[in-house]
């Protein structure tokens, strides 16, 4: 059984269908994406999930609890990283975690020993006295992130958790999330509307737009179905010009040019060989100084599954 299951989950508010029949599973360990542009659904569904609302039809089963006949058992394994901020203002960084950790039913010397783990994981130490209402936006975040994993939650939601911060607590909220999975095993559901953040940590998705299912499944493979192209980039130097006619009649090449000392190649996966491609080069003297693959990017298969932009 997987830890997270959900089943056919539908909300609707009055006439409105926000969610329709949707269904996931997650495995423990994971790193989960479920991504989809602004109004999809992503934090409905989080909701619901949660615990939070109602969901007005189907089932959450998390680590073998049904949510609704054993919501206790459910929130417990859950840490929430919500969209919105919620945290005392007035009050300094670390009464905040020991306000928030007391109601986790954290006492003494264990509170003491979460709050050191959670300051120093979302890297806030040196800020531990700070009133929050004096934080960036991007710190404000981590705090969030922070108040969250004190009672080491199983699994950690994060909602939107870069929304409108600074890059270097985004790339601090980034390396978190990749370590506590990493180094404790947390099933992590990452929602996002930027594709490209989903693409560097996500190896399982869930594509939802206007409430529907869009796509669903690994990486990978979701990107193979939508799109069999994938981009050559060949770092060569001292070839002849003519090489390039050779490269372009290549089985599985459809597009082949040279763009600032690089030859790129896009080339149909299934057909495309790596060995001939290095033959042409011996045979024109080119040297090779590095080849990258790349595969088409979450927003070209959005576009490619919806005929929209994430963005539009
Ligand atoms: N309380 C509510 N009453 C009526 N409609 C609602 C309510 N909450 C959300 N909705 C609608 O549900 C849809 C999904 O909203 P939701 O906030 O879940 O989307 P989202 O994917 O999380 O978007 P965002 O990234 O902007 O937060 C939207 O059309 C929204 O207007």
């Amino acid at each position: 059984m997987s830890l997270i299951e959900v089943k056919n989950i539908t909300k609707r508010f009055d006439e409105k269908i926000v969610l329709d029949n949707i269904s996931f599973s997650i495995e423990e360990g994971d790193i989960f994406g479920l991504i989809g542009p602004n109004g999809a659904g992503k934090s409905t569904l989080i909701n619901i999930m949660t615990g939070l609302w109602k969901c007005s039809g189907g089932e959450v089963v998390v680590g073998g609890y049904d949510l609704k006949k054993e919501p206790l058992k459910v929130k417990e394994q859950i840490g929430l990283v919500p969209q919105e901020v919620a945290l005392m203002d007035t009050v300094s960084v670390y009464d905040n975690l020991e306000f928030f950790g007391s109601l986790y039913g954290l006492k003494r010397k264990l509170l003491k020993e979460r709050i050191d783990e959670a300051l120093e994981i979302t890297g806030l130490m040196d800020k531990k006295k700070e009133k929050v209402k004096k934080l960036s936006g991007g710190m404000k975040r981590r705090l969030n992130i922070a108040v969250a994993i004190m009672h080491h939650p199983r699994i950690l939601i994060m909602d939107e958790p870069t929304v409108g911060i600074d890059p270097q607590s985004r790339n601090h909220i980034f390396e978190f999330a990749k370590k506590i999975n990493r180094e404790n095993n947390t099933t992590i559901i990452y929602t996002s509307h930027y594709m490209e953040e989903v693409d560097m940590l996500c190896n399982n998705l869930f594509i939802i737009d206007l409430g529907k299912e869009i796509a669903y499944g690994d990486k990978k493979h979701i990107k193979s179905m939508v799109s069999n192209n994938n981009r050559v980039i060949l770092n060569i130097d001292n070839y002849k010009g003519e090489m390039i006619l050779d490269v372009k009649s290549m089985d599985g090449v459809k597009e082949c040019n040279e763009e600032e000392g690089l030859i790129k190649l896009l080339v149909e996966q299934s057909t495309f060989r790596l060995e001939p491609l290095l033959k042409i080069a011996e045979k024109y003297n080119g040297e090779i100084k590095g080849i990258n693959f790349e595969e088409p990017s979450l927003e070209e298969v959005f576009l490619a599954l919806t005929g929209k932009k994430l963005r539009d």
